[in-house]
């Protein structure tokens, strides 16, 4: 279903690759965990798919498909009618995802505007569909709210319900839940695996938490240095990592003193 095969990322102004030789692919209806220390390319590969990276200071070699359709050797307008019909991108912070000048439909309608010739009422219905998916009470009132009026947490799925809107067949979520407290981040957890089940969206799970990757994902690639050093269904790889880079990353997770 997204298949990435040896994606390489170069900056012109840096001297070592930020994505090197990565492959990994995520199955239909599929949640996909992707780890790694800082600075090992989670990000840079994320942009990569969302069709983020800064063009004329980078140059991206290799293939990233979604559903058979080449997205990394497109131009621009192709491109975007593939992201807008097929992948939905969640980031870490819904502060700085949002325009707080908008009010939230807006914002949640607004790849319906781009993408689709659906008329004003239509796009409406779709998008308190999508704010009462995302189990957001009194889809109306989040509807005419300004992102100020919401919490962290509402805002954040707010931005889920927008990512999902136009019923993508990826949803790409770069640390979703960092950002929030614990309480909130379980929640949000439980909404994506519940979201999993009843519309069978994959997902790309970008996390350096691998307890939460545990939780939530089928299954997990482990990248190091740019490109992906072990990849595999969660319990195989959390129970029996093969790579010593994983095997590090496993015992540096605290665990709870009942677990010794
Ligand atoms: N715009 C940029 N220009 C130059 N180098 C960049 C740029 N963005 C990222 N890099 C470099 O690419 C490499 C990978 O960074 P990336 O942000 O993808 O790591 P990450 O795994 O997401 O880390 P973190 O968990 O801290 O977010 C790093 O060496 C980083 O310095």
């Amino acid at each position: 279903m997204i298949l990435i095969s040896d994606l390489t990322v170069q900056f012109h102004d840096s001297d070592r690759r930020a994505v090197d030789g990565l492959n990994l692919t995520i199955g239909k209806g599929e949640i996909v965990g992707l780890v790694g220390e800082s600075g090992s390319g989670k990000s840079v590969t994320a942009m990569s798919i969302a069709g983020l990276l800064p063009r004329r200071r980078c140059t991206a070699t290799g293939s990233i498909a979604i559903g058979g359709e080449e997205l990394l050797q497109t131009n621009r307008e192709q491109l975007r009618t593939v992201l807008g019909r097929d992948l939905g991108v969640v980031f870490q912070s819904p502060t700085s995802a949002v325009n707080p000048l908008f009010k939230i439909g807006k914002q949640v309608e607004e790849v319906l505007v781009i993408h689709t010739k659906l008329t004003a009422k239509a796009r409406k219905a779709k998008a308190l569909e999508a704010l009462a998916a995302v189990d957001l009470p009194d889809p109306e009132r989040v509807y005419n709210s300004y992102p100020h009026e919401l919490s962290g947490g509402m805002l954040q799925r707010a931005m889920i319900a927008a990512a999902i809107v136009s019923n993508p067949k990826l949803l790409l979520l770069d640390e979703p839940t960092t950002a929030l407290d614990v309480t909130i981040q379980a929640q949000i957890l439980q909404l994506l695996k519940r979201l999993n089940q009843e519309r069978g969206i994959s997902m790309l799970f970008i996390s350096h938490n691998l307890a939460v990757v545990n939780k939530l994902c089928h299954c997990v690639a482990v990248m190091q240095r740019g490109h992906v050093v072990e990849q595999g269904d969660t319990e195989q790889v959390f129970h029996n990592p093969t790579h010593p880079y994983t095997k590090a990353l496993i015992d540096a997770i605290p665990r709870r003193k009942q677990e010794g």
